[in-house]
């Protein structure tokens, strides 16, 4: 059994080390993919540690993120977020409300009253001709910023090919069986900078938060959290979970697209980020955290997994090609 990272409400999330899976004689191996079948099939979150992204490389790509967000506005600006097919580029804060709300409208009144205490900046799948990623100037403060973001997003990428093949052994498939549907990295690289803010925006606004409720989209996403806290899971019993940072761990979710192609036997678990846990404060210092979002190619048709429904009738949901998914969840978010 793994240790849990959480556990609380009838939520357990597991604390996985995944060396055991990437390099662990083949009982390791076996065990270990049960351990992340397992968390999916139920919080819809593990926390991975032991994984190929190295401390150090880590800490320098949170560094590279934090230069980024102290550019002036205006340059930010100059790099804004323009459709949701490219979904690449700057958000201010304000900009995007996720919201398990999917109509337009409702997004939109919300938006305006509670707006998320974030920017982001998203990067894609770079060589893509029609949809280039927004690089900022490679002089001064973001000099080096591209290799680095490009390097991160690669080895996120090779993750996410073993993360899927861990869920395909604990499955009993071949575990290459989901290579050639994420083999291409349509995946998007999201940069997350919480600005500092004062307890009494909390107090004074209870619906405030810093991002609200929402489930992600993809196959799944790997979650890079600093030290600060904030980050939240729901509980089978509707109830808010701190999920703590835990240094050097990788949090990794399933997003609706798999819960879909599992036949919903994996879950696509509601989260959010809050005011952080530790009061105590007047002003709580700036949050970065690192979504590194997962998804099969572009071009895949996506139907249940075989194993998981054992006659055609169970099958809950038709096919459908993952781009045509994406994209028409992204289009309810902006
Ligand atoms: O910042 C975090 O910890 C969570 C971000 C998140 O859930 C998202 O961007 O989808
Ligand atoms: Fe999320």
């Amino acid at each position: 059994m793994a240790d849990a990272a959480v556990k609380a409400e009838g939520l357990t999330i597991p604390l996985i080390d995944f060396g055991k899976f990437l390099c662990g004689t083949a009982d390791d191996k076996k065990e270990t993919a049960n351990q992340v079948l397992n968390g999916f099939q139920n919080a819809g979150f593990i926390y991975l540690k032991n994984t190929p992204i190295t401390p150090s490389f880590r800490s320098h790509v949170f560094n590279t993120s934090a230069k980024f967000f102290k550019l002036p506005m205006d340059e930010k600006m100059s790099h804004a977020w323009t459709t949701p097919e490219a979904n690449r580029g700057y958000s201010a804060p304000g900009r995007e409300k996720v919201s398990v709300l999917k109509a337009i409208t409702d997004v939109t009144q919300l938006r305006s009253s509670n707006p998320d205490l974030k920017e982001t900046f998203e990067i894609g799948r770079e060589g893509q001709e029609d949809m280039p990623n927004h690089w900022p100037k490679e002089e001064g403060e973001t000099s080096g910023f591209k290799p680095t973001m490009l390097e991160f997003f690669s080895q996120c990428k090779a993750l996410h090919v073993e993360v899927m093949r861990a869920i395909a052994v604990g499955m009993g498939i071949d575990e290459k069986y989901f290579d050639n549907f994420v083999d291409v990295g349509d995946n998007t690289l999201r940069l997350l900078h919480y600005p500092s803010v004062k307890k009494e925006v909390f107090k004074s606004n209870p619906g405030q938060v810093r991002a609200g409720e929402h489930t992600d989209y993809g196959s799944i996403t790997l979650l890079f959290q600093d030290g600060r806290g904030g980050l939240q899971v729901k509980s089978p019993s509707g109830e808010f979970i701190n999920a703590t940072p835990i240094e050097n761990t990788v949090v990794v979710n399933a997003g609706d697209l798999l819960a879909r192609w599992s036949n919903d036997t994996i879950n696509s678990t509601l989260h959010r980020v809050v005011e952080p846990p530790n009061g105590d404060v007047e002003e709580y210092p700036a949050r970065y955290s690192i979504a590194y979002f997962c998804n099969p190619n572009t071009k895949a048709y996506i139907e249940a997994i075989p194993g998981t429904f054992a006659a055609e009738e169970e099958k809950k949901y038709s096919g459908i090609n993952s781009g045509d998914y994406l994209v028409q969840r992204l289009t309810a978010t902006y």
